[in-house]
Parts: C-alpha cells; structure tokens; sequence
C-alpha cells in the first residue's frame, strides 16, 4: 500500500481489523472471476459501460492542433465515473456481510453514485456532505435524498470535502461493526488508494481499445490528461498507460483564484508538501506548522487540500506532469464545451478542459489527446448561471 513514501495506513487501532479484513477481502476478489463477472455485468447493464471515446472535431478545429478525444464517463449512470467505484466497495461490503453504507461527497456525484448502488442493493445509506457544497450542490442533494438516504451536512471548517472526510471517518470508527466506508476517490488508509484506482481503471482499458477502432491498429494516445480532486477518474485514466512511455500524462488541478501564497487554491501538488491526512501520507496544502489548510475552488470535487499518493509519487518520479488551472478558465472551458460540442460540463472536467485549450493549439494535428469527461455539468447549472449573470 506505498506509492515511494507516500500511501500507508495511518489510522487508530480501532480500524486495524476492518481495515486487514477489508484488505483480505479485496485481495481475494482481485482473483475471483465471479466478482469480476458481477462487476463487468453491472457496468454494462447498470451503468452503461463502455462509455463512447468521443472525437470532438469542434474543440479540434477551433483549437487548430491536437486531435482532441473525449473519454464520456459523464454518460454513466448518476453522470460521472464515481459509480465505477462504488460498485466495487459495495459488492466487497456486501461479501462483508456489512448491512450500512457510509460516505463522503463533495460534488455530491460520490454521494449519488452511493446511494444509487445502496437502492439497487437495499443497504443502508448515510452520506456525510460540508455545508458548503449542500448548498452548492443542491440537484445533487435531493438526487440523495430521492434515492433514500440520509444527507448529514458536516458544518465544521469551510464545509467542504475534507470536513465531511472527517466525519465519515468519525462515524465508521463508531460503528466499524456494521458499517463500510465506502471512499470516493484514490484517498485514505491502504488499500483504499490502490483499490479505487483499480476499480476506476476501466476508464483506460476501455480507451486502449476504443482509440485504435477510430486511428488504427495499435494506435495509443500522446497525451492523456484529466481533472485531479483526490485523482480517482485520473489515475483510473492514467494507470493502464504507465508503463507506455510514449504516452505523455497531465494531471490538472484546482488553480481557484489562482496558486500563490494566499493559498486560494487546492493545487494540493504544485503548492503544498508531503503530510499525512485521513490516514494517508500524501501532499497536503498546509502552513508552516503542519496544520491543513482550507483551500479554495469553484468546483466542490476538486475542493480538496489533499491528492491521492499515487499521484504524489508519479509526480517525484517525473512519469506524470501536474499543472493547475484557475476558477476563471474552468468557466471559460465551461463555455467552450456548450458553444462547440453541446457538451455541458461539470465543472471538474473543466479544469481538465481550461488546461487542453492551452496546450492543444501547440502540438501539430496529429497529435492524439484524449481528456477524461469525467462528469455532466446538471449540478452545477446555478453556480455557472450566476458567474455569467443569467440569474
Ligand atoms: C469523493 C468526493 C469527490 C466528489 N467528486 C469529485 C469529482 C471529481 C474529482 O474527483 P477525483 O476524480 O477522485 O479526482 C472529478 N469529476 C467529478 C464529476 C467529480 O464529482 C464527490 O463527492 O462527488
């Protein structure tokens, strides 16, 4: 469960043995063809796998570079890839014999994709959200609701990602008996980061078969970049492509108002430094004496001060570059995505998005890039609205 120095498990005793029997369980599914049978039925029937690798011949043009692919995990069930995940937390809960479902959300898509999986499987559902992001993420919170489970708002800190992170943990410590803690993104003690990851992975499988039908036999991307919250749709995208050194990988962070000293921003990498939270060692936004900072972005998913390990550590090694992009040009590719594919965004990917509009009009057109569209923009229509003054 380390990524370099980074990853690990820094959690009370109390978690000790839910954590070694969830470890042991996972391990076991890894190579049990009958959990990655449900697994690969419920993507294709339930969530509606595999998601189009779609040529945005638009972007294309208008950018006057690289050939732009968009990897449309947006068009999952619930309308982002975190349901990816959650189906793998929740078969291995259910193998448990765990009866209560916990999680956090910022975005509230994590949150969804929960109780959406708990409905289908009659569990128990409780998902902890900031204060902050309930209220901007209203769709999201009556979606949660609608499907039956209980909304806690968290209104510790600013009332975002990480408050609610502390308090899922709070709860599940409480009530490790009967509870499973089902993590939203490539966070927390081993083996959360390694597992989600391998869960989120079909997004890359899936485009190391879909980009050859459309370019070529054997044909991979030169560049693949994607939005980083905690970095799960990222290192989903990016992992079955480490070791093709030929494919250039972009993690994009949340630049906010913009990554100086003020820290109004969670470009957890580009402007913090290793320490350990929600029992990880990873990069962590934090002041001189080690305690966390807030952070800042307009987008709750990427409102985090933290970054999964594995990232930490492709960042060291130098295999994955890591930029960040500010609130303003999200809303930019924001626009950008409407104006020319029809697409409406959330407002994640537009960091990815604000990113590509950079770097595409650089690289000469046969150039293949491929960005995670990682989730729909239904949640985040009021927030948009009101930047542009419709409202
Ligand atoms: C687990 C907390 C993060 C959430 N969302 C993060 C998110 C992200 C960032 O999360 P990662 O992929 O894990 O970096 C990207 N795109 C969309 C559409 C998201 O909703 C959530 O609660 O929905």
């Amino acid at each position: 469960g380390r990524f370099g120095i980074y990853g690990g498990r820094f959690v009370s005793e109390t978690l000790m043995p839910l954590i070694l029997s969830l470890e042991e369980e996972y391990e076991k599914a890894k190579t049990d063809q009958s959990f990655w049978d449900e697994m690969n039925d419920l993507w294709t029937h339930y969530v509606g796998r595999p998601s189009p690798l779609y040529y945005a011949a638009r972007m294309t043009e208008e950018l006057g570079g690289a050939k732009i692919y968009l990897k449309r995990d947006e068009l999952n069930h619930t309308g982002a890839h975190k349901i990816n995940n959650v189906l793998g937390q929740i078969i291995l809960a259910k193998r448990m014999g765990k009866t209560r479902i916990i999680a956090e959300t910022g975005a509230g898509q994590h949150g969804v994709a929960t109780a959406t999986v708990c409905a289908k499987f009659g569990l128990k559902c409780v998902v902890y959200m900031g204060a902050h992001d309930v209220e901007r993420q209203q769709p999201n919170v009556f979606r949660m609701r609608l499907l039956g489970a209980e909304v806690v708002p968290v209104t510790s800190g600013r009332g975002t990602l990480k408050d609610a992170m502390n308090d899922a943990l709070r709860d599940w410590v409480t009530n490790v008996r009967d509870t499973f803690y089902c993590i939203g993104t490539v966070a927390g003690p081993a083996p959360y980061p390694a597992m989600v990851r391998d869960f989120q992975s079909i997004i890359g499988k899936e485009v190391r078969w879909q980009l050859p039908e459309q370019e070529g036999e054997g044909r991979l991307p030169d560049t693949i970049i994607a939005a980083i919250g905690g970095g799960s749709n990222a290192m989903g995208l990016f992992y079955p492509f480490l070791d093709d050194p030929s494919v250039k990988i972009i993690g994009v962070e949340a630049g906010g108002k913009g990554v100086n000293e003020k820290m109004e921003h969670c470009a957890s990498l580009t402007g913090g430094r290793p320490g350990v939270l929600h029992g990880n060692r990873t990069y962590l936004l934090q002041d001189d004496d080690g305690q966390i900072l807030e952070g800042f972005s307009i987008s709750a998913g990427l409102d985090y001060p933290g970054i999964g390990p594995e990232h930490a550590w492709l960042h060291d090694t130098g295999r994955a570059e890591y930029v960040s992009i500010t609130d303003k040009e999200a809303l930019e590719a924001f626009q950008f995505s409407c104006r020319t594919e029809g697409i409406i965004p959330a407002l994640e990917p537009c960091h990815a998005l604000g990113h590509v509009m950079k770097l595409a009009p650089t690289l000469p057109k046969d150039h293949i890039l491929v960005m995670n569209m990682c989730g729909r923009g239904d949640k985040d229509i009021f927030t948009v609205a009101k930047h542009l003054g419709f409202d």
